[in-house]
């Protein structure tokens, strides 16, 4: 027998109580347009989330893909700006938003897991009705806050044996397309579904202190003392509220980590070891 092959059935073993943990357990996760870089890190990351549903998880993926709807704009020669970290929405950029997020970034999620042997559906929140939204602020154009959310399409994917993989767009009462970014999609969709885990991947190990130093647990408080004190900012703020709201909503905790690094999701997940930030109510 190989140094490895014990190190895998060690490593399986450690796993029990975790499996066990999680089994029938519903988790959202929101991968960002900076951890899906790489076709390895994505077919890494396809594997994960197959593997979770094999052992009896759940997993509900949400996307973001603001890089890519970035490229386009420029290839259009459409500039577009930011505001605390949400994109100023006009109709012309909308229409890049969905072509991008619903088309390209979707569908190469959906492949990545069918190809690792999973059944992905995909879908976004204009999709059964499953995200409506109100405008979040007249000066942010379209930019839509979810008002009011329909999980029933993901839990019939979810007993169909399939995967959804959502794109942050919903839809407004007043016929309008709204841009939702993707970690407040997230959020709103692991509360309605009342998700034991929201995973926020990004491109930092997760949230930072002022030394630059990863901080591995945080209370909502402390993630509300932090954003005062302007140490998360950017990015990073519609992150960090996101998991609070979707903490005060009632999922259980949500985790904010480096989708890059290699099984960010089952470390996460399956084993002592933890990975990132981890947010609870307390
Ligand atoms: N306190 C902090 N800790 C970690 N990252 C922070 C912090 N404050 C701001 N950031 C920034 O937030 C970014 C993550 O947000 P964002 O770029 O929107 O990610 P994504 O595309 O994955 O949603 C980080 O790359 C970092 O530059
Ligand atoms: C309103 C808003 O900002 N929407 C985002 C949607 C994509 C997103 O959230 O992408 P990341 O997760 O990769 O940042 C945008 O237009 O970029």
């Amino acid at each position: 027998m190989t140094r490895d092959s014990i190190a895998t059935a060690r490593t399986l073993n450690e796993a029990l109580p975790y499996l066990k943990r999680y089994e029938g357990a519903t988790v959202v996760i929101k991968l960002g347009g900076h951890a899906m870089g790489s076709d390895d890190g994505m077919a890494s990351f396809a594997r994960d989330v197959v593997l979770m549903r094999q052992v009896g998880v759940n997993p509900v993926v949400v996307h973001g893909g603001g890089p890519m709807i970035n490229a386009m704009l420029d290839r259009l020669g459409v500039t577009s700006h930011f505001v605390d970290g949400k994109r100023v929405t006009d109709a012309e950029t909308m229409e890049v938003v969905e072509m991008v997020l619903s088309g390209r970034v979707n569908k190469r999620i959906v492949q990545a897991i069918n190809e690792q042997g999973g059944r992905a559906v995909g879908l976004s929140g204009k999709d059964a009705r499953l995200m409506r939204c109100e405008p979040a602020d007249p000066a942010l154009g379209l930019v839509g806050r979810p008002a009011q959310v329909d999980p029933s399409i993901l839990r019939d994917l979810a007993g169909a044996g399939a995967i959804p993989v959502v794109a942050p767009l919903g839809f407004g009462e007043d016929g309008a397309t709204y841009n939702i970014n993707g970690d407040t999609a997230a959020g709103a969709i692991a509360g309605a579904l009342e998700a034991d885990r929201l995973l926020l991947l990004t491109d930092v190990e997760g949230v930072k202190d002022a030394s630059g130093a990863l901080v591995t647990d945080l209370t909502v408080d402390r993630v509300r003392d932090m954003t005062d004190e302007g140490v998360i900012a950017g990015g990073m703020i519609p992150k960090t509220q996101t998991a609070v709201d979707a903490i005060l909503s009632g999922v259980r905790a949500a985790v904010i980590l480096d989708g890059r690094a290699a099984n960010a999701c089952l470390l996460e997940l399956f084993t002592d070891h933890g990975a990132g930030s981890i947010i609870r109510r307390s």
